[in-house]
């Protein structure tokens, strides 16, 4: 496969598999004298859910804003394998364009929806970049004026495409804010995906979900990794979601990776095992205890 630097003309070639995805190679963020990622490097491939894990404070949202480019690494690099534009590296594009052009879609922890526009607004305003490059505000929209509609169409029915997915469509006009907690995590994804992403980052998609819910979250994770083909990046605490859906778990503690491989292999991982339960597996703890923090692990007893 041949790639091009879309960021930076003349750059070495780098010999990078055809499934990759994602390549994060020895990054390093440093917050003065705060270290809260420490050489950090693995891949995402294509087609596949990767999913970060880690005690809090581990440095999971920080890999997420060096991604996305709401940070700068200190050091390192952070290299996008476009499915269908080629190679981008993050690290050295302005934050806007990692999502305009690299095509880098996120949600975050918190819920971040337009709670007073509809459910279809929010869905076709995600779609702005496209509509903008369409319509008479640009030159080519000025020469070719109905690509506007054209645009507008084909926006809206994508957002009806992704309503009908999660089941959303007759609720198209409600106020978004109005939705249950859950529906409203779901179309955060549904506006993620509606900018036909490269990657999709999902920023702890599963929390305050009910068992029901993280059930359909599931299902919805895995239609997007079937059907759509595109490769997920997820930071989840809930590790019946984790330890259920993804190909590939990267383990974090102190901003250091200390685990990377399937879930299986990562569940079983002593160090994993001891950076979440702490030192001492205790002998002294009551046995119901040790189960139950080992289930928030996602190992079987
Ligand atoms: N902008 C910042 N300035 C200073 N320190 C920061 C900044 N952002 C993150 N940190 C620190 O970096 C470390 C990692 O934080 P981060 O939010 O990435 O962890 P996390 O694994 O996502 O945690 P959680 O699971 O609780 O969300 C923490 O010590 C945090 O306080």
């Amino acid at each position: 496969m041949l790639f091009h630097d879309l960021t930076r003309p003349g750059t070495d070639e780098i010999k990078v598999s055809d499934d990759s995805l994602l390549e994060i190679e020895h990054v390093t963020m440093r917050f003065g004298g705060l270290v809260a990622i420490d050489d950090l490097s693995f891949t995402a491939r294509k087609k596949e859910i990767t999913a970060l894990i880690g005690p809090n404070g581990a440095g999971k949202t920080t890999v997420f804003n060096c991604i996305t480019g709401f940070y700068k690494p200190t050091v390192g690099r952070v290299m996008l394998t476009h499915p269908r534009k080629g190679r981008y590296y993050l690290e050295r594009m302005e934050g806007f364009k990692i999502a305009q052009q690299a095509d880098v879609a996120r949600t975050f922890q918190n819920i971040r929806l337009f709670p007073r526009m509809s459910v279809l607004e929010n869905l076709i305003v995600a779609q702005h970049n496209a509509l903008m490059k369409a319509s008479a505000f640009s030159f080519a929209g000025l020469l070719f004026m109905n690509r506007y509609a054209k645009a507008e169409k084909e926006a809206v029915e994508r957002a009806k495409y992704w309503l009908n997915k999660v089941g959303l469509y007759d609720r198209a006009d409600w106020d978004a804010g109005n939705l249950p907690y859950g529906d409203q995590r779901r179309l955060e994804i549904c506006r993620a995906m509606c900018i036909q992403p490269a990657v999709l980052c999902l920023d702890e998609p599963a929390a305050g979900l009910n068992p029901r819910e993280s059930l359909e979250l599931n299902e919805l994770l895995l239609g997007i990794r079937d059907h759509e083909g595109v490769g997920i990046l997820l930071i989840e605490h809930d590790m019946s979601v984790v330890m259920q859906i993804s190909d590939h778990v990267v383990v974090l503690d102190h901003g250091r990776k200390i685990s990377d491989g399937t879930p299986e292999f990562v569940r079983n991982d002593p160090t994993v095992i001891k950076a979440y339960l702490g030192e001492s597996e205790d002998e002294d703890l009551p046995q119901t205890v040790k189960n139950d923090l080992a289930r928030n692990a996602g190992k079987d007893v």
